[in-house]
């Protein structure tokens, strides 16, 4: 069965070939490329504007909304008011619309709705989250109401906590895992990557296409697969130095040095190891790729361009 399906951010849910060209609507804010506009149907939405999601809503009769648009965590405590509107009131009104349209709802959380309380190695799904961040506060919030609509009113909300998600083809938004995309930039620019974590700081990771099958696993999964609306998934996890050796089986002579800034107490405050094994039980949740095949496909995207 087709689905209309709506996916609030340009860039990362490429659906297209699964669902058919006409069924998915891309939506943004940002003036699309050339190439985006090629590929299918682009509308502009402001999340903060109700109205408007409404309107490409109704008319494009949309069944599944898939809500990616967020401001993450280092950028969010750079503008908590901005974070705060995005990530909350935005949310609010795309579960509203869920919740009058009858539509299946998608929204991330991450690894960053944990905190220093939570057991860090591994994190399973329910435990102590006291997250520091702005970012993190809005997704615990986002969980746990997500939750309360599909309770209380019957939204079929699901939700994904992601670990830092790397891709070759769209620039980090701002985030605290950003240094495992701009690493493979840099090394192919100048050899040598100036890092601002730790070298020993572990945080699951994983690839782009992990993401997107994760996100269509469980929007394809039966209700009764789902003992829960909330699930942790994980695909690897490594450090700065870990992933220095791993590019260094491609780049011998590249050099990591470490200039340590605010995101550190961030990532410290995050999981190391993400336990998934719920998400594995219940609707089958198996990722693909691992650290070297991350790094073969980094090279080989860059390479191309
Ligand atoms: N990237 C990751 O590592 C990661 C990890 C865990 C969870 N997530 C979640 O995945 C989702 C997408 O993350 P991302 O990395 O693509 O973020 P991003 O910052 O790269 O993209 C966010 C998008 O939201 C759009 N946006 C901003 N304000 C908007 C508005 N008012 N209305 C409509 N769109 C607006 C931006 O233009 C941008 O394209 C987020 O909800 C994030 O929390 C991402
Ligand atoms: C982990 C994730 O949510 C995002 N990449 C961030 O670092 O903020």
């Amino acid at each position: 069965m087709m689905h209309n399906l709506l996916s609030n951010c340009s860039k990362k849910f490429y659906s297209r070939e699964l669902y058919g060209v006409d069924n998915v609507v891309l939506s943004d804010i940002v003036r699309p490329s050339d190439e985006l506009l090629k590929q299918g149907i682009y509308r502009y939405a402001d999340v903060m504007d109700i109205k408007q999601v409404q309107e490409l809503l109704v008319n494009n009769q949309i069944d599944w909304l898939i809500h990616l648009s967020a401001l993450l965590s280092a950028i969010g405590e750079k503008d908590v008011p901005l974070a705060m509107k995005l990530n909350i009131e935005g949310t609010h009104h795309i579960l509203e619309l869920a919740r009058k349209y009858k539509c299946k709802l998608f929204i991330p959380s991450t690894i960053g709705a944990f905190g220093p309380e939570s057991p860090r190695n591994p994190t399973p799904d329910f435990c102590i989250q006291r997250p520091r961040t702005i970012y993190g506060v809005s997704k615990v919030h986002t969980e746990l109401l997500g939750e309360y609509f599909y309770y209380r009113f019957g939204v079929d909300f699901r939700c994904l906590r992601f670990p830092g998600i790397i891709s070759a083809d769209t620039k980090p938004g701002g985030g605290t895992t950003d240094y495992a995309i701009e690493i493979f930039h840099d090394a192919l620019k100048s050899n040598a990557y100036k890092c601002y974590l730790r070298g020993d700081t572990r945080l699951p990771m994983m690839w782009i296409d992990d993401c997107i099958q994760s996100i269509v696993s469980i929007m394809e999964a039966s209700s009764e697969q789902l003992k829960q609306r909330t699930y942790n998934v994980a695909a690897m996890s490594f450090t700065p130095d870990e992933l220095t050796k791993a590019i260094q089986k491609y780049k011998p002579n590249f050099k990591i040095s470490y200039e340590i800034d605010e995101r550190q107490k961030i990532a410290d405050s995050w999981p190391q190891v993400f336990d998934d094994q719920n998400a594995r039980q219940h609707w089958s949740w198996n990722p693909k790729v691992d650290l070297d095949g991350l790094v073969q496909r980094m090279f080989a995207y860059l390479e191309r361009q």
